[in-house]
């Protein structure tokens, strides 16, 4: 199966979990396009009433545009579910998020749900993180002394770019996103602290004992698995 297919899947299945009156949050991603779409026919189809809070304004367009309704997050009690696309998740399953730049909302969506589930295609499975570039959002004043200083640490960054490549992007809090090229990560949760206390950066990609459950789109089709915590 190709990875559009496989993202299809586990896309369509995560819905399951959605439950009459539950709050969901949506994630952003490819992936999580599966899942909104597949969520706005059971809203239209069977009258599934839920709250939606989401983590981009590509998430947020599109669900408003097949009638989930949604709040920000400051405006409801909590989240019970929140299903997200993931960059990499290790085999402790620890993960990496941020390739769509919306690290910063989806993990404040995370850390306010009850219950954190990422659904991937089968090539996010890694046994440790860092070969997908780690996303680091930080704030453009002083960006680029954040940058060199991650150059003289050895973590060989580069600012990410818009999608015509012409100027820096800029995240939904504009923001921009330094990618750093890591290699392997054998320290995450030393990394996160050193990472979070580096003046100028908002938030990193780094998602740590957050999820709870992870759906894989294999070829024989969606196998779940549960994170033990
Ligand atoms: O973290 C994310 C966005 O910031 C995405 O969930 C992640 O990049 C996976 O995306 P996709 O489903 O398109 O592969």
């Amino acid at each position: 199966m190709k990875q559009d297919e496989l993202k299809k899947l586990v896309g369509e299945k995560s819905v399951e979990w959605i439950k009459d009156g539950m709050t969901v949050g949506l994630g952003t991603g490819s992936t999580v396009k599966f899942m909104v779409d597949a969520l706005g026919r059971r809203v239209k189809t069977e009258g599934l009433s839920i709250t939606g809070v989401t983590t981009s304004k590509a998430t947020a367009k599109q669900a408003e545009e097949l009638g989930i309704p949604l709040k920000s997050v400051d405006a409801v009690d909590h989240i019970d579910l929140t299903i997200d696309g993931a960059d990499e998740i290790s085999a402790d399953f620890q993960g990496i998020k941020g390739g769509g730049a919306a690290l910063l909302f989806e993990k404040i969506v995370a850390t306010n749900s009850k219950k954190v589930m990422w659904i991937v295609d089968e090539s996010k499975m890694v046994k440790h993180l860092g070969a997908f570039p780690l996303p680091v959002e930080v704030i453009p004043y002083g960006s680029q002394k954040v940058f060199e200083r991650f150059e003289q640490k050895g973590y060989n960054p580069t600012f990410r770019k818009s999608a015509d490549g012409n100027s820096l992007l800029l995240t939904d809090s504009e923001n921009y996103i330094i990618d750093l090229h890591l290699g392997e990560i054998l320290e995450p949760e030393r990394l996160a602290d050193e990472l979070i206390k580096e003046v100028g950066v908002v938030e990193h990609g780094l998602f740590l004992n957050m999820v709870n459950t992870v759906v894989v789109g294999l070829a024989d089709g969606p196998k779940v698995l549960d994170a033990n915590r």
